[in-house]
């Protein structure tokens, strides 16, 4: 098989909602699609991919240098021994003359095409994606559903806390047990308020809601925000100091008890693997949020799985950032500990198959071929527009 062609674009997912770091005004992302020589009911299969939430689009990168080098490679250099297409060496090929370090938006545009190229290899094969994948790097016996918690509780213009409320409310009807809220964007006391407010809709559960900082916290108000929180045995408290201040976040460890979860800010194996080694992270209870679209792609995110096999993390402790289709599979294939939703925002490329449906917080897949964009109506139509 060989590339014809990848076409670029860019698609806005903005909104108005404010997390303690960032507003999403003016957030977008890249997509492409990788048009393959193999016909199929008279069509020639197509790979999708795009970038999750969070980090912009990545066009310039992808057009000068990710791009070109994909088109340029030798087909058979693309090619596994059984001839099929294989991420990983494209991902080789892709990632020629680039330096170690610094992965910045570089692990965004390989990302982009990574998932692509998989969603391409899937649907040669004919198999949806988490199949295809467990029969190539799990046990072959994939989950058939995948546990989802509902993210959201933004801070928003006008918002109050029965907007708060309401909105937890309906994820809770969508069929979602565990939800996740921002903290970090008000002062102490106000948060508290909001986390109280949302713990009412939760029959004052804390082990159904997450809360979530987004890196925004000095070592002091971490503590302070700890001490404040621990009592209500929170299901996880997120990203609470910068993503790379390791050990901001292990002397957080040594002072909660509750689970943490961290890594979404995480693009590589290397900096995955400081997380382990220097932020106290502790297997038996906190979680890793690293995110395939974001960081160098399922290729990287294999490479992740092997580093905590070794440092003896279960699969199970990931739960990947990000509420896409892409890591649905890669959690069901790979026995993940489950995926994040954004039922509320991020489109069109957020959210799985139009028709998925969530029942008691977990969510079954589809079986189209690949990762199955081609099921999310809204979505498809901005890809198919592509090419
Ligand atoms: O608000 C964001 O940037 C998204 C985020 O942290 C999450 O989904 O955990
Ligand atoms: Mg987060």
């Amino acid at each position: 098989m060989k590339i014809v062609s990848v076409h670029e674009g860019v698609v806005p997912i903005s909104s108005s909602i404010r997390n303690a770091w960032i507003d999403f005004s003016s957030m977008d992302c890249s997509i492409v699609a990788v048009v393959s020589d193999v016909v199929r009911d008279g069509k020639p299969l197509v790979g999708y991919g795009f970038n999750s939430n969070g980090r912009y689009s990545a066009g310039e990168i992808l057009r000068r240098r990710i791009v070109p080098r994909l088109l340029d490679a030798d087909p058979e250099a693309l090619l596994a021994e059984d001839g099929q297409l294989d991420p990983a060496r494209a991902w080789d090929v892709v990632m020629t003359n680039e330096k170690p370090g610094g992965h910045g938006e570089r692990s965004v545009a390989v990302g982009v095409v990574d998932m692509a190229l998989f969603d391409l290899a899937a649907k040669i094969a004919g198999q949806p994606l988490y199949r295809w994948l467990s029969d190539r790097y799990g046990d072959g016996e994939p989950d058939d559903k995948v546990f989802v918690y509902a993210a959201g509780g933004y801070y928003a213009p006008g918002k109050s806390l029965r907007d708060l409320q309401d909105e937890m409310r309906a994820f809770l009807d969508q069929g979602y047990r565990v939800v996740k809220m921002k903290i970090g964007g008000a002062d102490l006391a106000e948060d508290l308020e909001r986390i109280e407010a949302v713990l009412e809709v939760l029959g004052g559960d804390g082990s159904r809601l997450a809360v979530d900082v987004n890196g925004r916290f000095d070592l002091t108000t971490a503590l302070a925000y700890a001490r404040a929180i621990e009592p209500y045995g929170l299901f996880w408290y997120e990203e609470i100091g910068d993503p790379l201040d390791y050990r901001l976040n292990a002397i957080v460890s040594e002072h909660y008890r509750g689970p943490i979860a961290t890594g979404e800010n995480l693009f590589s194996l290397q900096d995955a693997r400081n997380l382990i080694r220097y932020g106290g992270m502790r297997p038996d209870r906190d979680y890793l949020q690293f995110d395939p679209a974001l960081g160098y792609g399922l290729t990287e995110y294999l490479r992740i799985q092997d580093m905590l096999a070794q440092h003896g993390w279960s699969a199970r402790r990931c739960i990947p950032h990000g509420g896409h289709q892409f890591s649905l599979h890669i959690a069901a294939a790979l026995k993940l500990g489950g995926n994040e939703s954004y039922p509320g925002e991020f489109q069109p490329t957020g959210g799985f198959a139009d028709d998925a449906v969530v029942e008691d917080s977990y969510v079954g897949l589809t079986d189209t071929p690949g990762i199955g964009f081609e099921r999310k109506a809204e979505f498809y139509r901005v890809l198919r527009a592509l090419h």
